[in-house]
């Protein structure tokens, strides 16, 4: 019988009792974003890239599904599991490492995180949010990352549900 081990991007899947410990082994400038990440498209995949690319390690907050309730996205969202939409995202090459988040906004998550840069894609404005005037806090910069490619979980369930 073969002793098949568990896909090794498992390992970038990280719990809140892990994450101090694990963060402090990132190489810095660390980068840190955060999504619901429902659909994975490509617009996601080359937004990650290029967060990725700013820094030296990347972390993704992911929302919890009950988090995800309170974002008014639809009472059938998300789609994808918590479980199963962090380990897609561990599972793309420019992720560091996906911890889930429970509350509305991830800005406890980025207060134990203390990231060196916070990204958004282009559809935040960026210097209004509560994440960007914490990071800046301890000296760290926000930065906008515009669309590549006009993609969205949303358009995607429009089309499969039409
Ligand atoms: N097409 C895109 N190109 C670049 N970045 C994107 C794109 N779509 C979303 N993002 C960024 O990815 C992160 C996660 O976005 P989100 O999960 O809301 O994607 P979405 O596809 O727009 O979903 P929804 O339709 O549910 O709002 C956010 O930081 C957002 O700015
Ligand atoms: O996937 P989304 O809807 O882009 O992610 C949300 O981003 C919000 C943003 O950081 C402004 O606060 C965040 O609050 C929310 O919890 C989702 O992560």
């Amino acid at each position: 019988m073969s002793s098949l081990l568990p896909p090794s991007f498992e390992t970038k899947v990280c719990s809140q009792e892990q994450l101090v410990e694990r963060i402090a082994k990132l190489p810095r400038p660390l980068v840190f974003t955060n999504g619901v990440f429902d659909i994975l498209h490509r617009g996601h995949a080359s937004y990650l890239a290029q967060a990725r690319a700013l820094g030296a390690s990347l972390v993704v907050g992911v929302n919890s599904d009950t988090s995800v309730k309170m974002l008014g996205k639809g009472d059938d969202r998300p789609i994808n599991s918590e479980a199963d939409r962090q380990a897609l995202l561990a599972a793309l090459e420019s992720v560091d490492m996906a911890v889930l988040f429970t509350e509305q906004t991830p800005v406890n998550l980025i207060e134990k995180i203390r990231p060196d840069i916070y990204v958004k894609g282009g559809d935040y404005e960026i210097d209004t949010l509560a994440e960007t005037h914490l990071v800046k806090t301890w000296g760290g910069k926000a930065i906008a990352i515009p669309f590549l490619y006009e993609r969205s979980t949303t358009t995607l369930l429009g089309k499969i549900r039409s």
